[in-house]
């Protein structure tokens, strides 16, 4: 039973220009997602640069302005309230980024970083406050000397895992994660990983995990969505996607993917190649659910959407 559901969600830039400054033309980043988040399981967000990942996470959790849809909260349309203090969805999910020092204050030692979420959302004594931020550095293994320091004076994955302190710090019910591991060295980014699920068996949580590394989403993910150009393509499991999967963006994703085998790199290059050759042939096109290619249909300068049912019948 889902707990989020995100119903059809656009989020439209305006592009403005001319002389007077006016709305010429709209990015369209986020073009009619739908989504549904289960308790104590993990969804990927795949795609490749500016495919919208990023806005869809920043947009369910309040982070962008939607342009239409709704996000569905415990059964409660939550579109309105994303950010306001004091309401659950605020505390209940979460978000860590890339680099998560960029989400925190350079000047504030840890000890305020993570003060902040906990004053907002939960009514603490200061010795109860110190006694959790404790418990919480200790849960990310690292002591309680790190509280006197500032987010500098760490290493890149302790910031991260500093980030992640702070996302559990009032024990949310998802985390969306953009990018958490993409600027770590390969060791560093495992031992994040397999600390992120252990806190997830920790403390039943959701993720939707946003990368555009499918190797990282097969080692997290229970169903994966793939995005491209602002919707998606094909979404299903682990199984469907790594084994059956249909469409020549999804394949061209997969086949990105490096192998350390020897024997099977220049079966995995001569694959590539195929699979390179099929996504330019189609590149202007757009790729329906069941993998079947139709033309895009231009409606602006940056926007095209897929043909319509009839046309498609029509073909
Ligand atoms: N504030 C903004 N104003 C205008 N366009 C934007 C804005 N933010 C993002 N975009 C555009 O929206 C599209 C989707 O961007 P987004 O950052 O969501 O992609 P992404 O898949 O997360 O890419 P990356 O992996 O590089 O972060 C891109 O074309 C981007 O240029």
């Amino acid at each position: 039973m889902s707990f989020i559901q995100i119903k059809d969600l656009h989020v439209h830039y305006p592009i403005r220009g001319g002389f007077f400054n006016t709305v010429v033309d709209h990015v369209y980043a986020v073009d009619g997602v739908s989504m549904e988040f289960e308790k104590g399981k993990t969804y990927g967000l795949v795609g490749e640069s500016g495919s919208g990942k990023s806005t869809t996470g920043k947009a369910i959790i309040g982070l962008e302005k939607i342009t239409s849809g709704q996000v569905i909260y415990e059964g409660e349309d939550v579109t309105n309230k994303r950010r306001t203090r004091n309401s659950a969805f605020t505390r209940d999910i979460q978000m860590i980024f890339q680099d998560s020092t960029s989400a925190m204050n350079p000047r504030k030692r840890v000890q305020d970083v993570l003060a902040e979420p906990i004053r907002n959302f939960m009514n603490l004594s200061p010795t109860e406050e110190k006694r959790h931020m404790i418990e919480l550095l200790e849960i990310v293994g690292m002591s309680e000397e790190a509280l006197l320091k500032y987010p500098h004076e760490f290493s890149g994955g302790q910031k991260q895992r500093l980030g992640i302190a702070r996302a559990v710090a009032c024990k949310p019910k998802m985390i969306i994660a953009d990018e958490p591991v993409s600027a770590l060295d390969l060791s560093v980014q495992a031992q994040v990983l397999n600390f992120m699920k252990d806190i997830q068996t920790e403390y039943g949580l959701s993720y939707l995990f946003i990368s555009h590394d499918l190797g990282v989403v097969r080692h997290m993910c229970d169903h994966i969505s793939i995005m491209y150009k602002g919707r998606f393509v094909e979404q299903g499991t682990k199984e469907d996607i790594y084994k059956h999967s249909k469409h020549v963006y999804t394949n061209r994703l997969l086949s990105a993917i490096p192998t350390i085998e020897p024997e099977t790199r220049f079966e995995r290059k001569m694959e590539r190649r195929a699979v390179e050759q099929a996504y330019r042939e189609n590149a202007q096109k757009y790729y329906d659910a069941d993998g079947k290619v139709y033309p895009l249909q231009v409606i602006s300068a940056t926007h095209k959407v897929a043909m319509s049912a009839a046309e498609k019948e029509a073909q």
